[in-house]
């Protein structure tokens, strides 16, 4: 009897937090490396038809590195990263769009609704979602392409969102539908750019006014000069911790994302261990939470 009485604390515990995000759009980036395996994969879709009945209003933007690297390497091609993000000649280009629009964004629709949900999947090039420019690095402090040819820094069909236009996902919210989009965008010659998922997730819930923006990575969050973990980031730490380099990698881009999200006005980030079930809904359903939140 205890036992069903502490379930019922649970849910009771998670009351408020229910309460204040009815209506409310919750922007979920679901990482590559989160999809682990089939029963992952399951908790994820169930998670966010949880959030959808319960009259949140869940975006997802997907990633999926690994499985365009594993599909590269089948056809023996090498992937190739600059500030991680992927160079994308032509051939790289189809390889990703294939994986990530043909294969990765049909899984994650296929599984909500095999549980019971409504999504729609779509690529930022469907209703001109996501409209892109080619991506320039700067060679500008950056000691390992300090020697590097011009060449070298041309990231090929990599994109950066240069707008989002929203009809179609107003259209799926109005409808009940879940939209699940893959980081594909448009460019002016009507050409696919890739789209690091993270800066897609970001533009999206700035676009949006989301409530939320949760990131789902493979790690439990950010963690400080000691190895421990951050509960809470301010906006203004974030610059500070990548000089000190407390903050590396592919974290640098994930907290930058952050700070854009705040700054475009998302209300609250968070960067979260995608691998432990349901860890959507540890993060906005109770108090302590389980990864960082960047505010
Ligand atoms: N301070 C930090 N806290 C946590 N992770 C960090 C930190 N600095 C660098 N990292 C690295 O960032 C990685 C997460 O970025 P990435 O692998 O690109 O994620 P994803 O594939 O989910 O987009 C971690 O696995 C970790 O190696
Ligand atoms: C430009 C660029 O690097 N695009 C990424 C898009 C996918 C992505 O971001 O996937 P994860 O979130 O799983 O890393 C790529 O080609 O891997």
């Amino acid at each position: 009897m205890q036992e069903s009485i502490d379930r019922a604390k649970g849910l009771i515990e998670s009351l408020p937090y229910m309460q204040e995000f009815r209506h409310k759009t919750v922007v979920i980036k679901y990482g590559g490396h989160a999809m682990v395996d089939e029963n992952l994969k399951k908790q994820f879709a169930l998670d966010v038809i949880l959030m959808k009945h319960i009259g949140i209003n869940p975006v997802i933007v997907h990633g999926g590195g690994p499985q365009i690297n594993r599909l590269l390497d089948r056809l023996e091609i090498k992937p190739c990263y600059v500030q991680g993000m992927r160079v994308t000649d032509g051939e790289t280009m189809s390889v990703v769009e294939m994986v990530l629009v043909g294969k990765v964004n049909k899984e994650i629709v296929g599984n909500i609704n095999h549980c019971g949900g409504r999504a729609v999947g779509l690529s930022g090039r469907d209703g001109d979602l996501i409209y892109a420019e080619k991506m320039c690095v700067s060679k500008k402090n950056d000691e390992a392409l300090k020697d590097a040819p011009p060449e070298l820094i041309d990231l090929g069909r990599v994109g950066q969102v240069t707008a989002v236009n929203p009809e179609i996902l107003l259209a799926l919210e109005k409808n009940d539908f879940i939209p699940v989009i893959a980081p594909v965008g448009v460019g002016e010659d009507g050409q696919a750019f890739n789209i690091n998922a993270d800066l897609v997730a970001a533009a999206i819930a700035g676009e949006l006014q989301a409530a939320k923006l949760v990131l789902l990575t493979d790690v439990a969050g950010v963690q400080d000069g000691e190895g421990t973990l951050c509960r809470s980031l301010k906006q203004d730490d974030i610059e500070k911790l990548i000089e000190q380099e407390t903050i590396g990698g592919g974290m640098i881009p994930k907290v930058r994302c952050c700070a854009d999200a705040l700054s475009r006005g998302v209300v609250k980030t968070h960067i979260i261990d995608g691998r432990i079930e349901h860890a959507i809904l540890l993060e906005i359903f109770t108090k302590d939470g389980i990864g960082t939140e960047i505010v």
